[in-house]
């Protein structure tokens, strides 16, 4: 099932007066959610930090591009398909890496896994994953692995090694959350999730991580959890730490955080083969640059250099369409998936993939493009609002 065969199953229900179990604006999946979700849970993953300022300014960017549409050039049938790094995918579009989602429905990373596998689409599954990555691997189609970077480098090298086993091909290296932020909204709910069992099964199930623990996680969770949190807040790395992934990753690497040129530039003289143009969704450092804003100089500093992908703010297919326009390779849905998630399971997620990628493909094609390639800084009018 593709995405133009979504769209047919769409009109179809239409014709048989049968609305859709989930809505199909993928831009009001939150307003859905919020009245689906217990409050914490989807406070954790609506929320950003400090004010919200960035989150809103994520979405603002994609206002001030404006897609013009071209006319009879035969964009009848389109085709969405690329390949990343050596990972083919039906449409440039994978699922953001996103920890601990057993908090927003019981099946988590498995039931997102299952429905991005019927549709083909790559999942980078998150290091604080509520489930094994092996698990994940089970029941998963293409995958990559998001790092966060341990302290240890043999729990370092452990989580490397099981990853690359259970067949994720790319590793995503998150660099901009060494710390939490400061959030308001979990901090005034008292609820922080990854100070909980929902986060540390790749830990729990992990020999080096284990090794190093006076008492196994069964005997004392509570001091396991604060070691493991421990190895993610603060960080001895720079640029010159980059080998040591390499000497223990055998795939492509991305690093993930990327806002600055001169950061760009120095993940390619590092030999990296990707960036994720990412402010982490707003969640991190508030009032800082939309990261659509900031997606064009890194494009045009590194774009011929390696792989730049894009995240945070990506809702429906007009965004996808304009990042791509903006020199993106792919981009990272987030949110939406998560709420999708918190509706529906494995249904809600897939609804919402196959909606994304319906819009997109039928965006495409109404603007006048064939294929993905067909889109350039033309395609789009910078617009005051
Ligand atoms: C609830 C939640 C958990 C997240 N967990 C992770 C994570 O474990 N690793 C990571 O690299 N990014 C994580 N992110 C960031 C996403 O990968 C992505 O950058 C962000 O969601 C994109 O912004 P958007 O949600 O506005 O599209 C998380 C985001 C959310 C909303
Ligand atoms: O909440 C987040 O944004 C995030 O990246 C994270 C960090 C630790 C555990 C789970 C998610």
């Amino acid at each position: 099932m593709t995405h133009a065969h979504y769209q047919n199953e769409i009109y179809l229900r239409g014709l048989a007066d049968e609305v859709p179990p989930f809505t199909t604006d993928t831009t009001r999946l939150e307003q859905a959610a919020e009245a689906a979700m217990a409050p914490a849970p989807f406070g954790y993953v609506a929320g950003g930090a400090g004010s919200g300022d960035t989150m809103r300014a994520n979405r603002e960017a994609f206002a001030h591009w404006r897609i013009v549409p071209r006319v009879l050039t035969g964009a009848t049938t389109r085709d969405l398909s690329t390949t990343i790094l050596g990972t083919p995918m039906p449409a440039p579009v994978l699922l953001a890496p996103v920890g601990v989602q057993s908090i927003v429905h019981p099946d988590g990373e498995l039931a997102t896994a299952r429905a991005a596998a019927a549709l083909d689409v790559p999942i980078v599954l998150s290091t604080a994953s509520s489930y094994p990555l092996e698990d994940v691997a089970a029941v998963a189609g293409p995958r990559w692995f998001q790092l966060y970077w341990p302290n240890e480098p043999e729990v370092c090298a452990s989580l490397l090694h099981r990853a690359k086993a259970a067949g994720y091909t790319a590793l995503v290296v998150t660099l901009d959350t060494w710390t939490l932020a400061w959030r308001p909204r979990d901090l005034d709910t008292a609820y922080l999730p990854f100070l909980r069992a929902t986060g540390v099964a790749n830990a729990f199930t992990d020999p080096a991580f284990r090794a190093g623990l006076a008492k196994s996680p069964e005997d004392d969770p509570g001091m396991a959890i604060l070691r493991w949190v421990s190895l993610f807040t603060g960080t001895d790395k720079c640029w010159d730490s980059l080998p040591f992934l390499r000497e223990h990753w055998d795939g492509p690497i991305l690093l993930k955080g990327i806002q600055h040129a001169d950061d760009a530039r120095k993940a390619a003289d590092a030999e990296m083969d990707g960036i994720v143009v990412s402010n982490h969704g707003g969640r991190q450092v508030d009032g800082a640059v939309a990261s659509l804003d900031a997606l064009p100089e890194i494009v045009a500093a590194v774009g011929d250099r390696l792989e730049v992908l894009f995240d945070s703010g990506v809702r429906n297919g007009s965004d996808v369409l304009k990042a791509l326009a903006l020199g993106a390779k792919a981009v990272l849905l987030g949110r939406p998936y998560v709420y999708g998630l918190g509706l529906g399971g494995e249904e809600g997620v897939r609804h919402v993939i196959r909606s994304v990628l319906a819009d997109l493909d039928l965006t495409l094609g109404l603007s006048g493009n064939t294929t993905i390639k067909d889109l350039t800084p033309d395609t789009l009018h910078r617009a005051h609002r």
